[in-house]
């Protein structure tokens, strides 16, 4: 018989895993949600086998359960799991940004003959909802586990079993300490980064529309995630807080050393600071996807013509270059459109700007913009 599986919360994360789930194993799937509406499309899109807004009906003799809800949710979550009766033998996981807090509560467990083990798939996007959920999100990204017991082992290898088909990511452990103090430095500063940069921009660009206008390749690149989920980075930064202070004290030591590089006319520590950057950026290892991993992408002049996303794709899709996603960016100022092509791997990026060159389209990389 084939597994049982629920899933609580079917918005971009559990969505995905759902779609997985159905796409590439014979698992049956049970959604839970407080969206209705967001139940019915996740099925009729092939993500459930059914819906539920009853949380008792969508675990009952459940294999496996995987918490999908906003990080402060999930401890509630478990909380009213632990006060059900489960079936003996199920694993339960989440998949929430951070780590600690949530297993903490994985005691409330233990009279039952269930265990849980922390999860967290690292691949997202700035977009949430199940509309924005797809079977491939997390293709060759880390998805961490966190046990926090070595005899939960076989376990862990259960549910990498159960994920592995259906994410098709690279399965590690880690400390649940050790992971919220790595995604506090690659993911979680950076967020708040961007978010400043853009809020100081914004305040810059009231008195000058230049400041908007005049934005480009690095400050886009540079500013993409802080466009992500309000409500999601709140949960995020305060279940993560101490961890995240004390990297935004050494944060602040690195832009009081910038400082003070600048006002002292430092030359020799200026170009160390960015010798060094520029060194450790080249050894970062290749990766096809990941948290906040460039992706391979060029940008496509494009006359204002009907027709010519088309044309493009025809081009590629001819010399057999796959496109992972086509999207229309806002208007630059001295050009008519851009179209951003995104390509599962460097060797199709690279192929696809000499093909659509060589037909005489201008083709630019991130870098040129
Ligand atoms: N968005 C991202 O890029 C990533 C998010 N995560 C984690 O995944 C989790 C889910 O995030 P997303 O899927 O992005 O969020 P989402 O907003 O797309 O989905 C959350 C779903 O939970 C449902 N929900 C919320 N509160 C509920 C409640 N009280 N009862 C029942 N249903 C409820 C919502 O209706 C929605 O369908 C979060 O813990 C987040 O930290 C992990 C990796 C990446
Ligand atoms: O879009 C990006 O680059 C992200 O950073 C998405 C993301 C957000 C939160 C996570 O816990 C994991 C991944």
């Amino acid at each position: 018989m084939s597994d049982r599986v629920a899933i609580l919360g079917v918005g971009l994360i559990g969505g995905s895993l759902a779609l997985g789930l159905k796409e590439r194993t014979n698992c049956e799937v049970i959604g839970f949600d407080r969206s209705l509406e967001d139940l019915h499309f996740a099925k009729l899109i092939g993500a459930l086998d059914r819906g539920t807004t009853s949380l008792a009906e969508a675990v009952v003799d459940c294999d496996y359960i995987i918490i999908a809800l906003p990080v402060r949710m999930i401890k509630v979550m478990m909380e009213e799991l632990a006060a059900l009766s489960l079936k003996p033998g199920c694993v339960i996981t989440d998949v929430g940004s951070t780590k600690m807090e949530v297993m903490d509560y994985r005691h409330l467990f233990d009279h039952q003959q269930v265990v849980f083990i922390g999860g967290h798939p690292m691949a997202g996007s700035h977009r949430s909802g199940i509309q924005a959920a797809h079977s491939l999100l997390f293709e060759n990204a880390y998805y961490v586990l966190t046990p926090g017991d070595e005899a939960l082992q076989p376990e862990v290898d259960r549910l990498q079993a159960l994920l592995k088909p259906a994410t098709h990511a690279l399965f590690i452990q880690m400390e649940p300490r050790h992971h919220d103090r790595v995604v506090g430095a690659i993911s979680h500063l950076p967020h708040i980064i961007a978010s400043g940069l853009v809020n100081l921009v914004g305040d810059y660009n009231q008195e000058s529309g230049f400041f908007h206008r005049l934005a480009a390749g690095g400050f886009r690149d540079l500013t993409r995630i802080g466009a992500s989920d309000p409500t999601m980075w709140q949960d995020i930064l305060l279940t993560n807080r101490h961890e995240i202070l004390r990297i935004m004290e050494d944060w602040l030591r690195q832009m009081a050393s910038f400082q003070e590089a600048i006002a002292t006319e430092d030359d020799q520590k200026i170009i160390s600071l960015f010798t060094r950057s520029k060194q450790l950026r080249e050894r970062l290892p290749e990766r096809d996807r990941g948290i906040l991993a460039p992706r391979y992408e060029c940008f496509v002049d494009i006359p204002d013509h009907p027709g010519m996303i088309g044309k493009v794709a025809v081009h590629l899709g001819d010399a057999q270059v796959s496109i992972r996603n086509i999207e229309v960016m806002e208007n630059r100022v001295d050009h008519p459109g851009v179209l951003r092509l995104t390509f599962k791997t460097n060797k199709d990026l690279l192929n696809a700007i000499m093909i659509l060159r060589s037909v005489g389209y201008i083709v630019f990389t991130g870098d040129e913009l």
